[in-house]
């Protein structure tokens, strides 16, 4: 069997490593705490993020990262994308020569404005055929569930595309390729600033007319900046771009969605991360893509406004006012 080594040991991480197992390889799990891999390693579960889910045996969990890499000649990173930098630093010099990175997060860097896979190319010595992403509407809980899903396998060269396709695709995972790295990985960060605004419409109270014009204009204002960017304007229409926006923004299960519906119920930020542990990327990534959206020329209202809410600046109420009051134009402008 062949080895791969899933760095991050949360939601998703976990339920990729079923993913991965089902298709076949032999994995790796590799976790910040040491009794979360003991845990997994004795339960069968990782009762913390996937309470309820039996893991395969081909999944082994450790803390060790010598260990994780050993052997493995795919990494797939799955940590929160502001500690990326941090977190592959320390684990650079276990990566094993030749070894691919697949990137399963989706942020950006707050100051560099980078995207995981520029973070991934500055700190390793990878050229564009070692990096991988991998995006869609692949909400952690139902994959590890085993409901059927697409998603797409985004690398420059595309014969290292097919050859990831191959290595993820289980009875449950239909994975698509393409070479459009840069539309999957802003399609994935983006759609989690779009969903904290729909979850603050439905914290207002608000339905599914509201819901609807904030997914429809927040695919919009995707495209506009990742084809100023240079992304294949396909991309955005496909599973990484409308596919997981719509099962972001549709789900109680997404963690940005329920943070925006908390903002919209009047909890601060400070409050909602006291309230939980896991990661809600946009909140963090709205003050990133806002700035690259400032720094190529492009309109970005939705980012501004939820940067602002996000912030402290602005209310729900506020911005839901202000997304009606600017100033008309045409759709497609
Ligand atoms: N959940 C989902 O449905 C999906 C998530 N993603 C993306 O995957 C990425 C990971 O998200 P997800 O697994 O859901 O997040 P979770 O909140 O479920 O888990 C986060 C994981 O990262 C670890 N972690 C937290 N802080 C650090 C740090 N400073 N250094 C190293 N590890 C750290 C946590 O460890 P500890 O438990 O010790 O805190 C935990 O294992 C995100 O970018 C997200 O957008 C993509 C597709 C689907
Ligand atoms: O990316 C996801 C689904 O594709 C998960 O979304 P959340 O991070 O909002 O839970």
């Amino acid at each position: 069997m062949s080895k791969v080594a899933v760095f991050g040991a949360g939601s998703w991480g976990t339920a990729f490593s079923i993913v991965l197992a089902d298709a076949g390889n032999d994995v790796t799990l590799w976790a910040r705490r040491e009794e979360v891999a003991q845990t997994v390693n004795a339960q069968r579960e990782n009762s913390e993020y996937l309470p309820g889910i039996e893991l395969p045996p081909a999944v082994q969990a450790t803390h060790d990262v010598e260990k994780a890499m050993h052997g493995a000649d795919v990494v797939v990173l799955a940590t929160p994308s502001q500690s990326l930098r941090a977190n592959l630093t320390e684990w650079a010099p276990y990566v094993e020569p030749g070894a691919v990175f697949v990137s399963l997060m989706k942020g950006v860097e707050l100051g560099t404005l980078e995207r995981m896979s520029q973070v991934i190319a500055e700190i390793t010595d990878a050229g564009p055929e070692r990096i991988a992403v991998i995006s869609g509407p692949n909400l952690a809980k139902e994959i590890a569930r085993r409901e059927p899903a697409a998603s797409v396998v985004a690398c420059a060269d595309e014969d290292v595309a097919k050859m990831l396709q191959a290595r993820v695709h289980s009875p449950a995972f239909r994975p698509y390729t393409s070479v459009d790295v840069l539309g999957c990985e802003l399609g994935g960060a983006y759609k989690n600033v779009v969903a904290l605004s729909v979850g603050m419409a439905v914290g207002l109270g608000f339905g599914d007319n509201t819901t609807a014009s904030v997914i429809t204009r927040g695919l919009a204002e995707t495209a506009r900046l990742a084809m100023a960017l240079g992304a294949n304007p396909l991309t955005l229409m496909g599973l990484a771009g409308l596919g997981d926006l719509v099962a972001t923004c549709s789900s109680p299960l997404s963690r940005n969605r329920t943070f925006g519906e908390k903002l919209g119920q009047g909890m601060t930020t400070a409050d909602i991360y006291a309230s939980t542990r896991q990661v809600a990327e946009g909140a963090k990534s709205c003050s990133s893509l806002l700035a690259l959206a400032q720094r190529t020329g492009v309109d970005a209202p939705i980012a501004h406004h939820v940067d602002a809410v996000v912030d402290g600046r602005m209310t729900a109420t506020e911005m839901m006012d202000a997304f009606i009051a600017r100033d008309t134009k045409a759709e497609t402008d």
